[in-house]
């Protein structure tokens, strides 16, 4: 399966380090989540991708080869600071648009028609692009990344500033493309769309990789939690020494409860246990195994990252969790 392969790469913009071995692969068909704070070079990383800026070290490979000029035509890539010509009439931008990527007119057109109707901008394509709302406006970049029938989409913040409907249909588009074979990579904070979309997600920090997996993948924590609404926790979990409390007013799906931890993954049947307990001390309305969301991966990765966002530090990190409420069956 061709993969589109970031490895190593370095980039430094003055004294500022922005990327640092930077490394990933977004396999074709797949959906890839590309997040990490303000600054952490994700932007940076795209458009290295591209070739519209150069990197100090490492490289960019589709299928095992180094990007060339004419695969790099082949990618549809929105950047973050958004590339239309204000002046210029949608249809015949996005027309344009698909001539430079060698589409003839006709075929060009067709593709300017289809995508303005799939993304519903259709009635707009006679109006300069400047009258549109912003969100209308991202919509037509989009039709701008995928005019050319991309072998490869890169996408920088594609849903910010984006309506919920918007979101639906970009997301619906997006998964059409990963299902046809093509690896989307695109960045993001709005953690939870990412967590429903992508099948992989990398997070960056300081210019590096720190956590990469797919969501299920980075939700497997040492630490085993369980969600119990019943009966007080001091009532019965003394009788299970390997669990710990971690909260005693979580919540989930509206029902308060407490949340119990045990951290060594060897005891198997430790929720037999702590269930049997919980139920000796009075009713059990809810017991459930709790996985943390990636905001709480996310924020367990970054956290210490926060006042260097524009100033990279060289450290590096793993994956870790904090307390939280989300909880999965
Ligand atoms: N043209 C530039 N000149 C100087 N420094 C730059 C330039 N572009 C980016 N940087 C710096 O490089 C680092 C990485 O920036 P980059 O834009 O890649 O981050 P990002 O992850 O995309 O951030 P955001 O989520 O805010 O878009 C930051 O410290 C930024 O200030």
């Amino acid at each position: 399966m061709p993969a589109l392969s970031i490895d190593s790469l370095s980039k430094a913009y003055g004294s500022v380090q922005a990327l640092r071995d930077m490394s990933f692969d977004v396999n074709a068909g797949e959906i890839f989540g590309f997040v990490g704070s303000n600054g952490a070079g994700k932007s940076t990383t795209m458009r290295i991708v591209l070739g519209v800026l150069a990197t100090d070290a490492g490289e960019v490979r589709w299928d095992g080869r180094p990007l060339d000029l004419h695969v790099r035509r082949r990618i549809g890539y929105m950047p973050e600071e958004r590339g239309l010509y204000p002046r210029m009439k949608v249809g015949e931008h996005l027309v344009y648009l698909g001539r430079l990527h060698g589409l003839d007119r006709a075929a060009a057109r067709t593709a300017m028609e289809h995508w303005t109707q799939v993304l519903g901008i259709e009635a707009r394509r006679d109006d300069e692009v400047l009258k549109l709302s912003l969100g209308n406006q991202q919509r037509v970049q989009l039709a701008a990344a995928l005019v050319h029938g991309p072998e490869i989409l890169v996408l920088d913040e594609p849903f910010s500033g984006l309506d919920p409907v918007a979101v639906d249909v970009m997301s619906q588009v997006l998964r059409d493309q990963a299902r046809a074979g093509v690896p989307v990579m695109f960045s993001s904070h709005q953690l939870e769309l990412v967590e429903r979309l992508c099948d992989r997600v990398g997070i960056v920090r300081a210019g590096s990789m720190v956590a990469i997996g797919g969501i299920d993948e980075l939700r497997q924590t040492p630490q085993r939690r369980w969600f119990v609404d019943g009966a007080p926790p001091d009532a019965w979990l003394g009788h299970v020494p390997a669990a710990r409390l971690v909260s005693s007013d979580a919540v989930s799906s509206g029902a308060a409860g407490s949340v119990v931890e045990v951290a060594d993954p060897s005891l198997t049947t430790v929720d037999q246990e702590l269930l049997a307990a919980a139920l000796a001390a009075g009713p059990v309305r809810e017991f459930a195994r709790v996985r943390p969301s990636l905001t709480e991966l996310y924020r367990g990765v970054v956290s210490s990252d926060v006042s260097t966002t524009e100033t990279p530090s060289a450290s590096t990190s793993t994956t870790s969790t904090s307390a939280t409420n989300e909880v999965s069956a």
